[in-house]
């Protein structure tokens, strides 16, 4: 057998290999059809169903995210692949099997997060793609693992919890010290990220990792290679035994090296010591509140990271966009600071009643997130056979155990259609503007920058209240020494005084 093909030399052979796969990769699909047909249902529109066609699409994604071109490269999917009765809900498929569903429809998000919560989840491939970082944690499992952590990581987010704000207080204030005098020009954007890990590592530990001091610590520079390698491992899943694993097994070591004698110290505490201190005591933290609850290392360990991972990059990245866009709008920039001139003063700090106390801050970091959502995209994979719900009128969109809806708060987030007509109380959703909250609250599920849901941000609140109180430490300030007067093209903040 194996000679009579080589007999026929390579162009046959080639011609011969194409038109298999090609009836493979059709009877694939017909055999899909068929299922979706007896389910009652339709697919949404079909942008390829092989690696001829899909990997392309997979080049342009993984380009345009690198490029910060993925609102663009959204907008153009659904203008060349979205129907009149699917305008905003496309499918591509590697080999005609798993189907990646890719939508911008507030019905659909909300349907995989809250309507058909358990028949959606993060899914065995997340999970193992992203096991060796954050173990069996919040951020990676479903059902009872799930429901167990949020139960463990919710009491430590609760509004008494963030209430004191010198965590914040200390921070800001270092990254005040780093601001360079005027006329020079400062990656602010580097120094939030840093901020907000020696935060969050502050807020978990007790110690924080103090990068705005030391920029090369080793733990900042694990944790920036981890995350990079994870993403990459994240998107190119089906490669990911090709991607080299050295650095980023090094990177979590060096993490867990920095974490392990805080957990020590905290499981050498008594339960007893441990319920006392959590009454009032200013040194509790997140971990010692873990250690009440289980003495599991690797739960404590697990935990740690997740909420790490969650909580730097997204407030850092948030801020970043903020600071960016008040650079073009210097009526804003004065108005937030009346505003804050009013509230709190200039000699005082300001109190969690305070930043809670000024609508137009909210609205200022509310509209950064509209535009700017920090997980700009989202998956959830189907835990057993299911459905989307189709337009008005429309039949359900059929989803099989293992498809993959890939939700987008970036793309719907600007979508023109589902926000009022254009008008002065309204400009063009485009724009940044603090001021058309002011009378307009969004739709359900057309604005969901910390999701919804049973799984909604568990962090929302300690973030609002960490980016307010950071807007308000720095406004007046990077307003004062003229930080905020001239962007640089490369989305630096250049002093001009
Ligand atoms: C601007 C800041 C933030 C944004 C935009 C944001 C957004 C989100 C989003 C979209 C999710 C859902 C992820 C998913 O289920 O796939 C999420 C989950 C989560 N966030 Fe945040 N987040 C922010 C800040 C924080 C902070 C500061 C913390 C903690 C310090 C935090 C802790 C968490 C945790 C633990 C989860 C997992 C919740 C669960 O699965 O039940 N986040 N966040």
């Amino acid at each position: 057998m194996f000679a009579t093909l080589m007999a026929l030399g390579p162009v046959y052979l080639s011609g011969l290999t194409f038109a298999m796969l090609a009836i493979f990769f059709a009877t694939r699909r017909l055999v899909n059809d068929r299922r979706i047909y007896d389910a009652g249902g339709v697919r949404a529109n079909v942008m390829a169903t092989n690696p001829l066609f899909a990997i392309p699409f997979f080049v342009s994604s993984g380009w345009d995210q690198m490029n910060n071109r993925l609102d663009k490269f959204y907008a153009n999917l659904f203008r060349r692949f979205g129907t009149p009765s699917q305008p905003n809900v496309v499918e591509i498929s590697f080999f005609g099997g798993t189907r990646f569903i890719m939508t911008r429809e507030p019905e659909h998000v909300k349907t995989v997060l809250t309507s058909k919560f358990s028949s959606y989840g993060k899914g065995q491939q997340f999970h193992d793609a992203w096991h060796p970082f954050l173990g069996d944690s919040i951020f990676t499992t479903d059902g009872k693992l799930w429901s167990d952590s949020r139960a463990l990581i919710r009491p430590m987010f609760l509004k008494d919890r963030i209430r004191d704000l010198e965590i914040f207080d200390t921070w800001a204030a270092r990254l005040i010290n780093k601001l360079p005098a005027s006329g020079e020009t400062v990656d602010i954007c580097d120094l939030f990220y840093r901020m907000t890990l020696d935060v969050t590592t502050d807020y978990l530990l007790g110690a924080s990792v103090n990068s705005l001091e030391d920029p090369k610590n080793d733990f900042a520079k694990a944790f920036n290679e981890v995350q990079r390698i994870q993403m990459l491992i994240t998107i190119l899943s089906p490669l990911n035994g090709l991607i080299p694993k050295y650095r980023y097994n090094r990177g979590i070591r060096i993490l867990e090296e920095f974490m392990n004698p805080y957990i020590e110290a905290t499981l050498r505490i008594s339960p007893e010591e441990l319920e006392k201190m959590s009454k009032n005591d200013k040194e509790f933290t997140f971990l010692h509140n873990i250690a009440r609850f289980t003495r599991d290392r690797t739960v404590i360990r697990d935990q740690i990271m997740a909420v790490l991972i969650a909580g730097r990059d997204t407030t850092a990245a948030t801020l970043s966009w903020t600071v960016y866009e008040l650079s073009n709008y210097p009526h804003i920039v004065r108005k937030l600071r009346n505003v804050i001139l009013n509230t709190v003063g200039s000699s005082r700090m300001p109190t969690y009643e305070d930043l809670k106390n000024m609508p137009y801050l909210t609205h200022t970091i509310n509209e950064a997130l509209r535009l700017y959502p920090a997980v700009p995209y989202n998956v959830r994979a189907a835990l057993e056979d299911t459905s989307l719900p189709g337009l008005p009128g429309q039949p359900e969109i059929i989803v099989f155990k293992g498809d993959v809806v890939v939700y987008s708060a970036l793309s719907m987030q600007r979508r023109p259609d589902i926000y009022p007509p254009t008008s002065e109380k309204f400009p063009d959703p485009q724009v940044f503007c603090p001021e058309r909250w002011d009378h307009w609250t969004p739709k359900p599920w057309t604005y969901v920058p910390f999701n919804g849901g049973p799984r909604i941000c568990v962090g929302q609140n300690f973030a609002m209240t960490e980016m307010a109180f950071c807007c308000e430490c720095h406004l007046p300030l990077l307003h004062s020494t003229g930080l905020l007067a001239n962007r640089c093209d490369s989305g630096e903040v250049a002093a001009e005084v």
